[in-house]
Formats: C-alpha cells, sequence, structure tokens
C-alpha cells in the first residue's frame, strides 16, 4: 500500500508555539505530524486537539510498554483523542501487543497500531550490551513477526530494515521509518540512516523526519524538496 502523503513530520519542541508555528506553515494534505514525548508531555491532549483542528492527521509517538491492562488503558485513552496512528513497544510481548488491538476493538475510527522494534538509534552493539547476541536485522525481524502474529497495523524500524521486512511480512503491514536523512545531513544521534528516496524505493510506508525539516532554515521549503527527492526517483 502506497500513500502519497508518506511524510510525518516530528514536532519535537520545547514550545508549544514553535510546533504551532511550523505546523501552520505545512499542508495537512503534504504531510502528518508527529507529536511525541517532550510535547506530550509539556501540553498533553490540548495540543494534540489543537492541531487536529487545523486540519492534520496526529501520529501520536508515545511508545507505551507497560503491563497489558495499563497498555490497554492507555491506547483506549489515545485512542478516543481521535490521533490516526499510536505507537508501542513490540518488545512489551504478546500479550501487551494483544491487549492493545482490544483497546480498539469495535472504534469506527480505530488508530492504526504501530511496534517500535528496535530503535534507530541503536546498533547491534547495543544489543550486545542488553543481551541480545543477533545483529539488529534479526532482532527487528524477530520483533516485527510477533508485531504482526498478535494484531499491529505495522512496525516503526530502520529503512535499512524494510527489504527484509517487506519479504517476511504481509503486504499490507505498514513499514514506519525513522532515521531519515537526505544525503549530506548530520545524523544527530541516530545510527540506521537512510535517505529518503532510498526508504520509499527499499519499501517504507511512512517516513518520520524531524530535525532534518525543523532546523530548516524553511521547514516548508525542505519538505517540498524532499517529497521532490522522493518523486524522482
Ligand atoms: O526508532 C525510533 C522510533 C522513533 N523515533 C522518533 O522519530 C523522530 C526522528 O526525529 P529526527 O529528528 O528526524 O531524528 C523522533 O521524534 C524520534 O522520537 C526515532 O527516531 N527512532
Amino acid at each position: 500500500m502506497k500513500d502519497s502523503n508518506c511524510i510525518i513530520v516530528a514536532l519535537d519542541f520545547e514550545e508549544r508555539q514553535q510546533a504551532l508555528d511550523l505546523v501552520r506553515e505545512l499542508d495537512p494534505s503534504q504531510c502528518r505530524v508527529k507529536v511525541g514525548k517532550e510535547l506530550f508531555t509539556r501540553f498533553g491532549p490540548d495540543l494534540v486537539r489543537e492541531i487536529q483542528a487545523l486540519g492534520f492527521e496526529i501520529f501520536l509517538d508515545l511508545k507505551f510498554h507497560d503491563i497489558p491492562n495499563t497498555v490497554n488503558k492507555a491506547v483506549r485513552a489515545a485512542a478516543e483523542l481521535g490521533v490516526w496512528m499510536l505507537t508501542l513497544h513490540a518488545s512489551g510481548g504478546a500479550a501487551m501487543l494483544q491487549a492493545a488491538r482490544d483497546a480498539v476493538q469495535g472504534m469506527d475510527h480505530p488508530p492504526l497500531l504501530v511496534a517500535v522494534t528496535v530503535l534507530t538509534s541503536l546498533e547491534s552493539s547495543d544489543l550486545a550490551v542488553q543481551g541480545i547476541e543477533r545483529s539488529v536485522e534479526e532482532q527487528v525481524q524477530r520483533l516485527a513477526s510477533l508485531a504482526q502474529g498478535n494484531g499491529m497495523d505495522g512496525v516503526v524500524c530502520s529503512a535499512a530494515e524494510a527489504v527484509s521486512l517487506r519479504k517476511l511480512l504481509s503486504e499490507n503491514f505498514l513499514l514506519v521509518t525513522p532515521g531519515i536523512r537526505p544525503t549530506g545531513a548530520n545524523a544527530d544521534d541516530q545510527k540506521r540512516i537512510v535517505t529518503p528516496a532510498d526508504a520509499v524505493q527499499s519499501g517504507s510506508n511512512y517516513l518520520v523526519i524531524g530535525r532534518p525539516i525543523t532546523r530548516a532554515r524553511d521547514p516548508h521549503l525542505k519538505l517540498s524538496e524532499i517529497q521532490a527527492e522522493i518523486l524522482a526517483n
């Protein structure tokens, strides 16, 4: 499944006004926006509603990871906010993932549930420190299979894993990929980075892009350049 509106701009800001100023420069027919831990912890559901009122679909990236009952209630609360997509950690396990799915059962417009596999800021040496003696690619595959088997709509992974996941998972299973960096851009704290065009070509459905856009002198222009790069490839 290809969505021409495939870019999700990450609104990782300290100030409410910074987030709203950027959102007002963007067009909801050209991108979706991500509200993550920083913005949500500071400004909560009211800001989500304010951005929704401007016409944007919200990717609520709170990465729930807790006992099944707690995740069930948190997912229900997020779903009632009317967000388009939300995240939880696949490593929370099968029962937690099923509890998340149960939370939105029967809703008219349930959010898409996507499970984080291995954060894009990690590489294999980081997994070894956690006692995981397999490559990032293998760990991502394992968690993605767990996610698919327990009712998730997709996973968050690096686009570096997209080609192998496309072979492993069903065609309509969503791959949501942060760690996107245009050629030459600073990687910042991201370890598994891929360019926007390569991400789409590899099979990513949605590209989560923060700093390359939010730190640009002209964020709207940068978004348009990235979209043009994707279309040209
Ligand atoms: O594995 C993950 C999961 C989520 N993210 C989020 O995506 C954006 C990326 O921002 P950049 O500024 O483009 O690096 C950020 O909000 C993360 O919380 C991720 O990077 N990796």
